[in-house]
C-alpha cells in the first residue's frame, strides 16, 4: 500500500488539526451526528489519542463510542480526472466514516491504514467529515480484552462475597489483557489524496534478490539484482493489456537505452533508480501484462552495478522513480502517473544459529518500545520519534521491536534513513486458547499480518515479522498442540505475504519451554524472560542459575535465540547500597548479571530489553503511574542502567559480536 505522495500527477491534502468532538454511548452514537454539526462539541487534536486531551470528560475511563467531526473544502478545478481517496493512517480500534452524512464504511483494527474512494462523494465547497470511533476491546479483538474479571495482572479477591456482589453492579469498562494503556481515537494522520483516475500506480515492490561480491565491510556489492513489481489500477488500467510476457531490457548504469518494450495499448512503465545524490544509476522500461487474477502488472529485474548496501548504523537509500506513460497522438508520450519509492539494498537471512544481514552476523542491541507519550497518548508524534531515534543512537543501540502493534509509517521511514533495525509486530497480544477457538480472531489476525506486510514490505529497516506477543503456548494436555495448530498457518502466511521472505518469529513469555512446541518452530527464538523480577524476585544469583538451565535447553534447538524482553521496574531516584528491587542500582545490576550469562552463548544473537522508556498502562496495584521498566523515564531521561548499557553497547559491534 503506497503512502500518499504529492507530485505532478498526485495531490495530498492533510486533514490533521483540531476537530470537533463528542463522547457517545457504549454501544452507539446518535445517527443525527453523522450528517450535521455536532451539538456543543469540544476541541480534539488529530493526530492524537483523545484520552489525555480533556480532563473534564474523564476520557481515560471512556468505554464505547466517540464522534469526531470536521469540514473541509477541496479545489474542484484541481480534481478533474482525478481519483480522490480519504485515508486514515489508523483509527483505534473501530471506526464508522461518513462524508456529508453518507456512510462510506467501517473498519476494525487500530494500527494499520485504510481508505475510501470519495471521488463521487465530495461536493464543491464545504464537505462534512464525521468519524465515529469505538475503543472497546474484548475476547474477539486484537489486542485482546477480558470480557470479565480484571485487566492484565489485575488484583482480585473473588472469594469475598462483597467483592463478587460489587462486580455485578460495576460499570462496564475496558479490561485490557495487555500491559499498555488503551489509548484510542484518531491516533494517526488523516489525509485526502488523489491519483489519476484512468490509470494509476496502485503498488510498488522493490526486492533485493541477489548480491554479487559483497565487500568485506558489507557496505558495497559489485552488483545487485532488484526485482521490481508495479501494479497498475484505474478505470482504464486494463485497456487491451495483453496477457503476454513483456520484453524487458535493463540499462547499464552508464547509458539509458530507449527500450521499445511496450504493450498493445502503448502504456509502459519506466523505473529510474536514483542514488542518494539523485544520480540515475540504473533503470528499465517495460510494458504491462494482465495476471491470472486480473491485475495489471509490470515486473522484472533491474541490475545495479557498484551497489551501495543498507546496513545497521550505515544506511543507504535509493529511490525508484516510477513513471507510467502512454503513447499520445503523433507518437508523443505523456505521463499518466508517477511515484517515488525509497528502498534499500540488503539481504536478510537466518543461517544456522546466526541472523545475517548482508551475509554478516548481526547482534540486536535495543528494546521493546511503545508509541506512548504525555498528552499525545499513542498519537503520531514526529518530534518524539526524532527524539527517540537520537536516544537510540546515544545509547549505541541498533534496533527495536514495534511492541505490540505496527507503528506509524513515519517511524519506519526514520529508521530506514538512520540505519535502525526493526522487528515489526502485529497487535496480537493477550491471546490464549479462547482466541485460538474463535474464527473471528483468526481472520482478524490474518488480516493484520497481510496488511502489516503490505504496508511495510519495502522498508529495509524491517528485518523480521513478529506474529504475536506472549500468547499462551504451553501447559497440559492438548493446549500446546492447539496453540501450534493456530500459529503454524499464520507463520506460513507471513512468509507467503513477504516478497523478501524475511524471518518470522513469535515472541513468547515466561513459560514451560519444554511443553511449548511452537516457539522452537520459529525462524528466530524470541524470548521474554524475567528471572529475578516476576520470579526469583530480587535474587540475581538464583535468576542466573535458572536462566542457564533454560539456555541449555535452547542450545539444543540449534536456532538463533534472543531476548525480546527482560527488565525490572525502576523508580528513578530510588537507590540503595545493595540495590533492591525498584532501585536504579537493581536495574543496572539486573542487566549486568543477565548480560554476563548470555555473553557466554554464541547462538544468543540479541538483547532487546523491556522497555526503552516508562509508559502508561491500565491502573493496577503493580503499576505506579504505568509500567516503570524503562531504562528511560517517560519524559526520556536516563536512569542509571541507561548509562551502564550505553557503555556496554558502545563496545558491542553491529556485526560479528558472537563470531
Ligand atoms: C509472568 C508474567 C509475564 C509478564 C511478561 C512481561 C510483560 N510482557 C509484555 C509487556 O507488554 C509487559 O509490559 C511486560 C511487563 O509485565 O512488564
Amino acid at each position: 500500500m503506497l503512502y500518499p505522495q504529492s507530485n505532478d500527477s498526485r495531490i495530498v491534502f492533510s486533514l490533521d488539526g483540531v476537530w470537533d468532538f463528542r463522547t457517545a454511548g457504549e454501544d452507539s452514537y446518535p445517527a443525527a451526528w453523522a450528517g450535521a454539526p455536532l451539538p456543543e462539541p469540544v476541541p480534539m487534536a488529530v493526530p492524537g489519542s483523545y484520552n489525555d486531551q480533556n480532563d473534564e470528560l474523564n476520557l481515560r475511563a471512556h468505554y464505547g463510542w466517540v464522534v469526531y467531526q470536521r469540514s473541509f473544502a477541496v479545489p474542484s478545478r484541481l480534481m478533474a480526472g482525478q481519483r480522490t481517496m480519504l485515508r486514515f493512517d489508523a483509527t483505534t480500534h473501530a471506526a464508522d466514516v461518513y462524508v456529508n452524512g453518507q456512510l462510506l464504511g467501517s473498519h476494525f483494527g487500530g494500527f494499520l491504514p485504510f481508505e475510501f474512494d470519495v471521488t463521487d462523494v465530495l461536493r464543491s465547497g464545504e464537505n462534512l467529515l464525521t468519524v465515529a470511533v469505538d475503543n472497546r476491546i474484548g475476547s474477539s479483538t486484537l489486542p485482546v480484552g477480558n470480557d470479565a474479571g480484571t485487566a492484565f495482572m489485575g488484583s482480585d479477591n473473588a472469594n469475598v462475597p462483597a467483592v463478587a456482589e460489587a462486580k455485578k453492579h460495576a460499570r462496564r469498562q475496558n479490561l485490557p489483557n495487555f500491559d499498555f494503556f488503551n489509548f484510542a481515537g484518531l491516533n494517526r494522520h488523516v489525509e485526502l489524496y488523489t491519483t489519476p483516475a484512468s490509470a494509476y500506480i496502485a503498488d510498488i515492490t522493490m526486492t533485493t534478490t541477489r548480491l554479487v561480491d559483497v565487500a568485506a565491510d558489507a557496505r558495497t556489492a559489485a552488483s545487485a539484482v532488484i526485482a521490481y513489481d508495479v501494479t497498475l489500477d484505474g478505470t482504464e488500467s486494463d485497456d487491451s493489456v495483453p496477457p503476454s510476457e513483456q520484453t524487458v531490457m535493463s540499462m547499464s548504469d552508464s547509458a539509458a537505452s530507449d527500450n521499445q518494450a511496450v504493450t498493445d495499448n502503448g502504456r509502459r512503465v519506466n523505473i529510474a533508480i536514483l542514488d542518494s545524490a539523485g544520480t540515475v544509476v540504473a533503470g528499465i522500461t517495460a510494458g504491462f501484462s494482465r495476471e491470472g487474477d486480473g491485475s495489471v502488472k509490470a515486473s522484472g529485474d533491474i541490475v545495479i552495478e557498484n551497489a551501495r548496501l543498507w546496513n545497521p548504523g550505515a544506511a543507504y537509500l535509493y529511490t525508484a522513480v516510477v513513471t507510467v506513460s502512454a503513447d499520445g497522438p503523433d507518437d508523443e508520450s505523456h505521463i499518466i502517473d508517477e511515484y517515488r519509492q525509497p528502498f534499500g539494498i540488503r539481504s536478510v537471512e537466518v543461517s544456522g544459529t546466526q541472523f545475517l544481514i548482508n551475509g554478516k552476523p548481526f547482534y540486536f542491541k535495543g528494546f521493546g518500545k511503545h508509541e506512548d507519550s504525555y498528552f499525545h497518548g499513542r498519537g503520531t508524534d514526529d518530534v518524539l520519534n526524532v527524539k527517540d531515534v537520537s536516544l537510540i543512537h546515544w545509547l549505541h543501540a541498533n534496533s527495536f521491536r514495534t511492541s505490540h502493534y505496527p507503528y506509524a509509517e513515519s517511524m519506519y521511514d526514520l529508521c530506514d534513513r538512520e540505519g535502525i533495525v526493526i522487528i515489526d509486530e502485529v497487535p496480537a497480544v493477550g491471546m490464549g486458547w479462547p482466541q485460538y477457538a474463535n474464527p473471528l480472531v483468526a481472520e482478524r489476525h490474518r488480516e493484520a499480518i497481510r496488511d502489516m506486510i503490505a504496508r511495510d514490505k519495502n522498508h529495509p529497516c524491517v528485518v523480521m515479522w513478529s506474529i504475536a506477543n506472549e500468547p499462551g503456548l504451553d501447559g497440559e494436555g492438548d493446549r500446546p498442540r492447539l496453540a501450534y495448530d493456530y500459529f503454524r498457518p499464520l507463520y506460513e502466511l507471513a512468509h507467503a505475504c513477504d516478497p523478501q521472505n524475511r524471518p518470522v518469529t513469535l515472541v513468547c513469555c515466561q513459560n514451560d519451554y519444554l511443553s511449548d512446541i511452537t516457539e522452537r518452530t520459529m525462524d528466530v527464538v524470541c524470548i521474554n524472560r524475567y528471572y529475578g523480577w516476576y520470579n526469583l524476585s530480587g535474587d540475581l544469583d538464583a535468576a542466573c542459575y535458572a536462566l542457564n538451565i533454560e539456555l541449555d535447553f535452547w542450545e539444543s534447538i540449534g536456532k538463533p535465540v534472543m531476548f525480546t524482553e527482560y527488565g525490572a521496574d525502576t523508580i528513578e531516584g530510588i537507590h540503595g547500597t545493595h540495590g533492591e528491587m525498584f532501585s536504579e542500582e537493581f536495574q543496572r545490576d539486573y542487566y549486568a548479571r543477565i548480560n554476563a550469562e548470555i555473553d557466554k552463548r554464541p547462538w544468543f544473537v540479541g538483547e532487546q530489553l523491556w522497555n526503552f522508556a516508562d509508559f502508561a498502562t491500565f491502573q493496577g496495584i503493580i503499576r505506579v503511574e504505568g509500567n516503570r521498566k524503562g531504562i528511560l523515564t517517560r519524559d526520556r531521561q536516563p536512569k542509571m542502567a541507561a548509562h551502564w548499557l550505553r557503555e556496554r553497547w558502545n563496545g558491542i559491534p553491529d556485526y560479528g559480536y558472537k563470531g
